[in-house]
């Protein structure tokens, strides 16, 4: 049993893997890891390695403390990965990222792959049909969205998430709403018509904590997967293990 962790900038989610299936996902806060960990640890007694990627600020250390346990793999950009890199700056990119291109890769074969994942920021992720990463793009996701707005003005109110009633907000928070949750989705259809119209054979896969309210917004049918980040890792992970 291999247990796979995600620390995003937001949130961690894990999820115990039997071979390729999930057995359980969890949700859980920054300062609530030792505890909830050793909560997975206690019913999942025959996990034998715990899988990390982490963009937050959580690094290795925070994981020592299970090393009796078990095996710990914290990945970097110096581990394996199925993918020629092409990023100019490979060493700064996020593990995130590299975690999805290489599930893309391996579950998706032989074909040009973009993903999506909507998180704390909205990332892009190319990996073409002969499986080299280009890089992609990164912007504020939904969330970052309404509070950048809230942060960086005088006058405009942190909302919670609504659905706008029209293009045309009348009032502040129509006017907020709209730009927010319609400039999110026309930015996704707009880089979506964009790969299509310089890619033929291509796959979406959409992910990341908006994902399930995205999809059913976008002009572009794509089906979400909230979990491809953590099966990426479970799939990285055995790729590591047959290749190193
Ligand atoms: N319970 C929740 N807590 C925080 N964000 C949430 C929650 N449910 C949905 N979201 C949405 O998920 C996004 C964060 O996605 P997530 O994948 O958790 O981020 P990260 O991987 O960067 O930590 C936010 O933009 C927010 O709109
Ligand atoms: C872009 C990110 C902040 C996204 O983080 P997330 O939304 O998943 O929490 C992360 O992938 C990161 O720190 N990247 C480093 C820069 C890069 O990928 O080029
Ligand atoms: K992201």
């Amino acid at each position: 049993m291999v247990l796979t962790v995600d620390v995003g900038n937001t949130r961690i989610k894990a999820a115990v893997f039997e071979g390729s299936k999930v057995l359980e996902n969890f949700v859980f806060e920054k300062n609530e890891l030792e505890k909830k960990i050793e909560k997975i640890l206690k019913k999942f007694s025959n996990c034998s390695d715990l899988v990390v990627a982490s963009v937050g600020n959580i690094e290795k250390q925070s994981f020592l403390a299970f090393e009796k346990e078990l095996n710990i793999h914290f990945l970097t950009h110096e581990d394996i990965f199925p993918f020629i890199n092409k990023y100019a700056t490979p060493k700064t990119l996020g593990i995130d990222r590299m975690v999805l291109a290489a599930g893309a890769t391996l579950q998706f074969p032989k074909q040009n792959r973009l993903v999506i994942d909507a998180g704390t920021c909205i990332t892009y992720d190319f990996v073409d049909e002969n499986d080299n990463y280009l890089g992609g793009a990164i912007s504020p996701g939904l969330r970052l969205r309404y509070e950048a707005l809230h942060n960086y003005t005088a006058k405009l109110p942190l909302l919670a998430l609504e659905l706008p009633d029209s293009y045309i907000g009348n009032s502040t928070q129509q006017a907020i709403h709209s730009g927010v949750v319609n400039g999110f989705v026309y930015e996704i259809d707009g880089f979506i018509d964009e790969y299509s119209t310089n890619f033929s054979n291509f796959i979406i896969i959409l992910t990341g904590g908006d994902a399930e309210f995205l999809a059913k917004r976008l002009k572009n049918t794509i089906f979400a997967n909230s979990n491809f980040l953590l099966e990426s890792l479970n799939q990285t992970f055995q790729y590591k293990i047959d290749n190193d």
